[in-house]
């Protein structure tokens, strides 16, 4: 396919503090389920990466996980993802949510983009905007750009509702160099099927855990094969890893009940994403400080 003239493509990462809807985003924007999205913070791990095709423009979205100060191994080399993805975008798009007040934690992201890419465009995005009255949203539409300067561009979006998602999509779009189609327009995401199985797995299993830390939680995908006697259906296996036996338990649930019902959750998620029917054998297993060990985050693919 030829790429016509003035046609934009480009890198573009969200940042912001945890749970600012950075993820939800990038799946508003792409139209499918990608990125791991959770009610609990600091869930997203990989430089996942979504696709927006345009007529006009190719945006090629990087959702890294966000900035924070190492505190084990994985956080360190969390980080060492994030320098990586970010000395390479082309646009930075700031998601501070409509409700909340402007912090130090906000401050402190930017400026650790500022130091690591200070000649890289940001872009103010007022997330959740459906959670706000309209005077508020105003108040931190202002409040936003007096953060980033006098020369930003910054604008309000509701991913949960959709509002202004096509206004960001144009945005991003108009922002963006001159450049060619890096990726064939049938193409969404980069990702392979086994890592986007383990986020699903993981996103079930983290749904409704209220007080384990969700670092705590990882997965592996064992083996696929096809269903014995049906050519219409395949065998999943793998393993939820945990660090102590009383997660097990809480990942497990009463009688095994909650492991059902991340199963059936995953499995469909699991199912459209492959495109057929799937039978998910999932195990738990505890693994003491796998996210101090080197070897297990290896195996684990950090
Ligand atoms: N009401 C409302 N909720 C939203 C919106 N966008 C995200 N959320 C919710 O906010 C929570 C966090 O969203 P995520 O997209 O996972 O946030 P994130 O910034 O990617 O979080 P981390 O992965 O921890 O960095 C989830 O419970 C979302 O459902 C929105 O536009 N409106």
């Amino acid at each position: 396919m030829t790429t016509p003239e003035g046609f934009r493509s480009g890198f573009v990462s969200f940042v912001g503090r945890p749970n600012t809807g950075k993820s939800t985003l990038t799946n508003a924007l792409v139209g499918e389920k990608i990125a791991i999205t959770s009610s609990r913070p600091q869930t997203t791990r990989h430089a996942i990466r979504g696709l927006v095709h345009r007529p006009d423009a190719q945006i090629i979205l990087v959702d890294t996980p966000g900035l924070h100060r190492p505190r084990t191994l994985l956080g360190e080399r969390l980080n060492a993802l994030v320098e990586e993805t970010y000395s390479d975008v082309d646009l930075i798009g700031l998601c501070i949510p409509a409700g909340e007040r402007i912090g130090p934690g906000d401050r402190w992201i930017l400026e650790q983009v500022r130091k690591l890419c200070p000649t890289t465009p940001i872009l103010g995005l007022v997330t959740k905007i459906d959670t706000v009255f309209k005077p508020r949203m105003m108040e931190q539409l202002v409040a936003v750009s007096t953060l980033l300067g006098p020369d930003s561009e910054v604008v309000p979006v509701s991913a949960a509702s959709g509002e202004q998602v096509d206004v960001v999509a144009d945005l991003i779009a108009s922002l963006l160099p001159e450049g060619p189609r890096f990726y064939p327009d049938d193409v969404i995401t980069e990702e392979s099927d086994e890592s986007r199985m383990s986020e699903l797995i993981r996103e079930a299993a983290l749904e409704g855990v209220r007080d384990e830390l969700p670092h705590s939680i990882a997965v592996s995908i064992e083996e696929v094969l096809p269903h014995e006697g049906r050519d219409d259906m395949v065998d999943v296996h793998a393993t939820v890893y945990v660090e102590r036996q009383s997660q097990k338990a809480i990942v497990l649930g009463k009688g095994g009940s909650r492991m059902r019902e991340v199963g059936t959750q995953a499995r469909a998620g699991i199912e459209q994403l492959l495109g057929t029917k799937v039978y998910l054998d999932l195990h738990v297993k505890v693994l003491k400080e796998w996210q101090r060990d080197p070897k297990m985050l290896g195996r684990l693919g950090f």
